[in-house]
């Protein structure tokens, strides 16, 4: 059986323990080269996770016979970039998320993509954990009745810097705008994979605190889901503690559901509550390598698509319109 051999642009965090490894353990899959900009930080990278060459220059990666397609897992401001440069090369795209600094970015790189004929997916991982294919399981079997109303809530602490430093998540140069960009983009992602795409959205958004006063630091919306379902989001990342859950609300029931903690599903309808739990993977991006890798020898298909990331991307653009900052 054929295997893809995939190289990484990018070694940071998330391939340390999410998706580097993620494609070593996924089957038909081998990560045989790894680019960092520094070459002494690339080879400890490739030698702590046994992978048998490095770069220090992405090019050169994008160019080696032995790398069938590329994983792109650096901040977004340079995805757009290296979508282009690998869709040249005619290789397949895998690119974290959030996809691009925005819609029309994300465009750039599907019409790329389309026209070199090579794939792009995205890392929006929770499409392919079976914590939420669970869920869409219960919406498509009827377990609360016509979906109506959908509710999405995320507060944190205020993100701690080193005194004179900047994170890259705080940079919208490099990142398309505050965390609500970084981790706003999962919700937002995965309610496109449950309900189905936003067809109209609306948002405030400001900055509260005062610190990084160039991005938003709370965001509220509303949204008509194209199936005409309605839904709400707020986000706050400069709150007292750490939260985060969702609602989707029926003619029948309701479902209750974090996005990144690990509390059981929960269904309540006029029979009672029924609790669903789930064991999280190990890697927790392996399984959406697994649909990718899947889709690219032809017996599968990844449900994390440019066009689905795009709509989040868009849909991001809309809340964060009328930034509102009364420091700048
Ligand atoms: N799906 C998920 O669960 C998660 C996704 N992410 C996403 O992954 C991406 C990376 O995040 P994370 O790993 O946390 O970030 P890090 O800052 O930890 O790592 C980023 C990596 O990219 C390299 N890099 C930065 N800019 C460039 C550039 N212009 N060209 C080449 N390399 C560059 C960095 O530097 P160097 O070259 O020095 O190595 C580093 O290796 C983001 O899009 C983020 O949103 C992050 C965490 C979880
Ligand atoms: O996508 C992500 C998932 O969660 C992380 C935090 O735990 C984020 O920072 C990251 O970018």
């Amino acid at each position: 059986m054929k295997r893809i051999r995939f190289g990484i642009i990018g070694c940071g965090n998330v391939t340390e323990v999410k998706s580097g490894p993620g494609f070593q353990k996924a089957e038909h899959c081998e990560l045989v080269a790894v680019m960092r900009r520094d070459a002494a930080l690339a080879e400890d990278y490739a030698r702590r996770h046994g992978v048998p060459r490095w770069y220090a220059d992405a090019g050169e990666l994008i160019g080696d016979p032995d790398v069938d397609a590329v994983y792109i897992a650096t901040p977004p401001g340079s995805h757009l970039e290296y979508a282009l440069a690998v869709a040249k090369a005619g290789k397949p795209v895998y690119v974290e998320k959030p996809m691009a600094l925005s819609g029309e970015e994300c465009s750039r790189m599907i019409a790329a993509c389309r026209e070199a004929q090579v794939p792009l997916y995205v890392a929006y991982y929770r499409r392919a954990l079976p914590r939420f294919l669970k869920v869409k399981e219960l919406l498509e079997a009827g377990a609360i009745g016509d979906v109506r109303y959908a509710a999405m809530v995320q507060y944190q602490p205020a993100p701690q810097a080193k005194e004179g430093e900047i994170p890259w998540r705080l940079q919208p140069e490099l990142s398309g705008g505050g965390l609500f960009f970084d981790l706003a983009s999962h919700t937002l992602d995965l309610f496109d994979f449950l309900l189905g795409p936003i067809a109209e959205a609306k948002g405030i958004a400001s900055n509260q605190q005062g610190q990084y006063a160039g991005i938003e630091d709370i965001v509220t919306a509303t949204y008509r889901f194209e199936s005409g379902v309605h839904g709400i989001g707020s986000w706050c990342f400069s709150a007292f503690a750490r939260e985060d859950r969702n609602e989707i609300v029926g003619s029948l029931g309701k479902l209750s559901f974090s996005t990144f903690g690990h509390e059981p599903i929960r269904l309540d309808t006029a029979d009672g509550t029924q609790l669903f739990p789930f064991e999280p993977p190990q890697h927790i991006q392996q399984p959406l390598i697994q649909t990718v890798v899947n889709d690219l020898l032809g017996f599968g298909v990844c449900a994390s698509t440019g066009e689905s990331a795009a709509r989040t991307n868009r849909v991001m653009d809309e809340l964060v319109k009328g930034f509102y900052s009364p420091q700048s």
